[in-house]
This record gives structure tokens, sequence and C-alpha cells, in this order.
């Protein structure tokens, strides 16, 4: 698919916010992918998970025996990318802030893919690489479906991204004064209890 294509079915799904966010990173932007909102369709969430799986299929990485969705946001496509891998599917979910394997057995040396929605900085993507490795898994890459950073995001591991789209997104303390006027809102779930 395009970028016009995967931000065209975001756009219909209404998930293109605009206002003033606090990001999972702490940064700030006046744009939101709620992807939440994508997700309620599951027709449009099949066709970018199956055009995400042929791209990761297409990156050449061989065999893979498990896709892990960090939760929430890569619960779903996790799933549904899984799924067109022909593959089984984990989820990592926080304990005490940290991502955990909570509710299943890793197998020494499995090989991995990880799937998110979005990746801004990488740092959700990095901290699922680190409690993947601790597990004795062998992570592979990390794929999305849109990769906010243009192509700088460092997960420490290939990145597979469905399309890219530049956000800008700025530290709380440098915030441009249109964006400093609105009430910031944060719709993620780290730190949440
Ligand atoms: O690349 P990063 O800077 O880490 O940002 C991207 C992460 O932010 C969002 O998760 P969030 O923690 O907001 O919670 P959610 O998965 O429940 O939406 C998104 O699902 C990614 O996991
Ligand atoms: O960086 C984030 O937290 C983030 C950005 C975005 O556009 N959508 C999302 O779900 N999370
Ligand atoms: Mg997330």
């Amino acid at each position: 698919m395009t970028r016009d294509e995967v931000l065209e079915v975001f756009r219909e799904a209404g998930a293109i916010l605009e206002g003033h966010f606090i990001l999972s990173s702490g940064l700030r932007s006046p744009i939101f992918l709620q992807k939440a909102r994508v997700f309620m369709y599951p027709e449009k969430t099949e066709r970018l998970c199956k055009a995400l799986a042929a791209k990761i299929r297409a990156a050449g990485l061989g065999d893979i025996d498990f896709v892990v969705g960090p939760a929430m946001g890569g619960l779903i496509p996790g799933y549904e990318t899984a799924r067109h891998l022909g593959v089984r599917s984990m989820w990592v979910e926080r304990e005490d802030g940290e991502f955990r394997l909570r509710r299943f057995e890793m197998p020494k040396g499995a090989r991995v893919v990880i799937v998110e929605d979005i990746v801004t900085t990488g740092l959700s993507s990095r901290e699922t690489v680190d409690a993947l490795k601790k597990t004795g898994a062998e992570v592979l890459a990390v794929a999305c479906l849109i990769d906010r950073s243009g192509g700088e995001a460092d997960t420490g591991v290939p990145l597979v991204a469905l399309t890219d789209y530049k956000v800008p997104a700025y530290p709380a303390d440098q915030l441009p004064p249109e964006l400093a006027a609105l009430p910031a809102v944060k719709p993620g779930s780290r730190g949440l209890a």
C-alpha cells in the first residue's frame, strides 16, 4: 500500500486527530493517530495488516515462529498480522511499568517479529525487544503500520514500516505557542495504573 492509501484508511476511520497530545515518550504533538478508531473496522484492519505481513515476508527475515504485539496498541495489529503470516501471536503487557510476557511461555531461541501500531521514538519497541530477549527469543525485526519518525527511530533491530509519515513532535519545554495554547491530552496507556 502507498502512504496515501494507508493515511486514507486512517482518515476514513476518523483516526487522524488534531489538538495537543502527550505522546508515550512524553513528547508533545499537534497530531495523534488514534489507531483504535481504525481497529474498530475489521476490514480496514485486515487490509493494513495483510499488506504489513506481505512487507514482512518481503524483508527476507527467514522463518518466523511468533508475532508479539505490545499492549495495548500492538494487540490487534499483532494478532491480525500473525494471521496473515500463518504464525502464532502473543502480546507483552506492562506490569509495574515494564513490558512482560505474562501469559505465555516463549520457547528458547524462538524467532520473533514485534508488531507495533505506531512508532514515534522507538522507545516502546526497544522496551519490547529487551523484554523478549530476556525470555531467550531471537528478535528478527520490529514491524509497524506507521513510522512517525520518518525513519529516524532506532529500535535496535531492523524496522519494517507499512509506511512512514513524519509528524512534528516537541519536548514539553519547547512548544510552539499555538500548541502551548491548547489543553494537553494523553490518549495512550503508558503510565496508567
Ligand atoms: O515509539 P514510541 O515513542 O514508544 O511511541 C509509540 C508507542 O506509543 C503508543 O503506545 P502507548 O504507550 O501510548 O500506549 P497504547 O499502546 O496503549 O496506545 C504506540 O502504541 C506505541 O507503542
Ligand atoms: O507516540 C505516541 O505515543 C503515539 C503517536 C500516535 O500518533 N499515535 C499513537 O497511538 N501513539
Ligand atoms: Mg503502544
